[in-house]
């Protein structure tokens, strides 16, 4: 054991030297050569890089700060020799993420991501034919074409959100995030998790957390050292590593469980709309095809046969959903409650256009939407208000670039700043605060303006967003159509106040806040009951 010890102790100081000497020639190298300088950043020490400027607290509040300060669209530092670019200007997204997209598509590779059995999760893949097989099967099974097929599904998480809310108004956040994780679980699988304690619900919540805290910049020394991954997780500071694993092995359980019911389903002819039932079923064809495409491209898949693989990616296709999908859903809906009680006058002017265009009897249905532009409105700017994934997901360049006289080497981490480009003044005046009339026109139309940036960029923007955008607009317009939400009142009635704080990490959400979620009166009250 002591030896173990011993020769895990040179390997860790072997790395560290090997780490010194690398950052030490790549500095060498840039005061050598008459390349470009990377975009301005703070300063830079061997080693380390400017690991220790990174900010721990809103890092796209902070980075914007340095744009201010160092005049640039663009602003970097280097972290342990690898080197990230934070966008944080739509002209200068739209340029890199957008027009250059065949060279910002990649993704970073993640150690702790690949030890926590994550590497089939579309959004951390690496730009390569693997990830295209897959997206274009994400858009067959979920895409614009086949996105009101799914209808039945958001009207029913509607209405259970609403039966949750009535029941347990207080509890109101949890419901928030159930109603996000019985949507994708229904769209998956066709799932239909259950209120309380349910199985694959609590397991995938766990893992999904457990994945994500491993992304952001700095998480984890092994992210930007992958050499420590060998060393034992006992060793101070691998702590990482037990997470990981525990994260492969509960990962590895939602995995295998769901699929099996959906086949036993098809079997029995009870089936209803999935991702899952669709490939194994309509899919089936196509599918094919696009495996045949996957095998004659090669090495990804050496050595498995098609049929393997395509069973392995019906078990796993579905599951992308879950963890891209119930976060940012989820986190939408609470800062759509989170704005609605604070902006009372927001909900008038909503329920009023409700009642005059769909009437008390009935809960809105999306072929009402264009006849309902302020709830439009309400969603666009609580998506924009507070992003939910306030830096998006990281792009790495497969090749050099230069903009605006810096250079952007391959292998550079590429950030779109989200929360930046949502917020910038010139666009969006008064950005801090909840004004849904400005995504509308004079004559009370929605404007041209969706902020597409809190989908993403370029080849990587979220293939979600159709099935996302209808079903958070039918979850508002059901929720304002029926309840009025308010600031909570303390004991001896005064109004309990709501914060303007944030969670952080690579999504985002209000902080716990109380509220009070009432039926606007007993007509919506009847309504409510009436759901079955
Ligand atoms: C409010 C809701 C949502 C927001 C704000 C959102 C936002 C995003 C963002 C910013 C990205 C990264 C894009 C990039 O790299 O530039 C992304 C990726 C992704 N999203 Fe969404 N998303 C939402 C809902 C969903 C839903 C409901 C699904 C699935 C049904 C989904 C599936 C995905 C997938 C699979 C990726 C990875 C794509 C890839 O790497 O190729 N998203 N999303």
């Amino acid at each position: 054991m002591s030896a173990q010890l011993e020769n895990n102790h040179i390997l860790f100081l072997a790395t560290l030297a090997f780490g010194g000497l690398l950052a030490a020639f790549t500095v060498a190298k840039r005061w050598h050569t008459t390349s470009p300088p990377p975009p301005p950043g703070p300063p830079s020490y061997p080693l380390i890089g400017s690991w220790l400027s990174l900010p721990r607290c809103a890092p796209w509040i902070a980075y914007v700060k340095w744009s201010r300060d160092y005049d640039s669209d663009l602003v970097s530092f280097n972290a342990f020799g690898q080197r990230s670019v934070i966008v944080n200007t739509a002209k200068a997204a739209q340029v890199l993420l957008e027009q250059r997209s065949a060279i910002y598509s990649d993704r970073p590779t993640w150690t702790v991501i690949d030890l926590s059995g994550w590497d089939w999760f579309l959004g951390f893949m690496p730009y390569s034919e693997r990830w295209r097989v897959r997206r274009r099967i994400f858009r067959k099974t979920l895409g614009e074409q086949v996105c009101p097929e799914y209808r039945p599904i958001q009207y029913k998480m509607a209405e259970n959100m609403i039966k949750w809310l009535y029941s347990d108004p207080k509890d109101f956040q949890r419901y928030m995030s159930l109603t996000a994780a019985w949507l994708t679980l229904s769209l998956a699988w066709g799932y239909d998790a259950k209120p309380h304690d349910d199985p694959i619900v609590e397991k995938t919540e766990v893992a999904v957390a457990m994945a994500v805290q491993n992304t952001m910049p700095g998480a984890s020394v092994l992210n930007e050292i992958p050499l420590l991954s060998r060393l034992p997780h006992w060793f101070p500071g691998m702590g990482y590593k037990l997470r990981a694993s525990e994260c492969k092995t509960l990962t590895n359980e939602i995995l295998h469980g769901p699929i099996k019911a959906v086949k036993q389903s098809l079997a029995d002819g009870t089936a209803g709309i999935s991702i899952a039932s669709k490939l194994l079923r309509e899919g089936g064809l196509d599918f094919q095809a696009e495996m045949a495409i996957a095998e004659s491209v090669g090495s990804v898949f050496s050595g498995e046969s098609g049929y393997e693989h395509q069973i392995r990616d019906v078990a796993n296709l579905p599951l992308f959903v879950y963890p891209a999908g119930a976060e940012t859903t989820g986190g939408t809906l609470h800062f759509v409650v989170h704005g609605l009680v604070l902006n009372p006058h927001v909900q008038r002017c909503a329920q009023e256009e409700i009642d005059r265009v769909v009437g008390r009897g009935r809960l809105p249905r999306l072929d009402d939407r264009p006849a309902l532009p302020y709830v439009g409105a309400i969603l666009r700017e609580s998506m924009r208000w507070h992003t939910v994934v306030p830096l998006g997901l990281p792009h790495k360049t497969t090749e050099d670039d230069i903009y605006d006289g810096y250079l952007i080497p391959k292998g550079t981490m590429v950030f779109g700043n989200i929360w930046a480009i949502t917020h910038d003044p010139e666009k969006y005046e008064d950005p801090t605060s909840f004004k849904p009339e400005r995504f509308l026109q004079n004559d009370g139309t929605l404007n041209d303006d969706e902020a597409p940036a809190v989908f993403g960029f370029g080849r990587r923007v979220c293939p979600g967003k159709c099935i996302a955008d209808s079903s958070l607009w039918i979850a508002v317009a059901s929720l304002l159509a029926v309840f009025d939400l308010n600031l909570a009142k303390d004991g001896d009635g005064n109004m309990i106040p709501v914060k303007d704080a944030v969670t952080e990490g690579l999504t985002s959400r209000p902080q716990p806040f109380e509220c009070s979620i009432v039926p606007r009166d007993s007509t919506a009250e009847a309504l409510i009951k009436s759901l079955a």
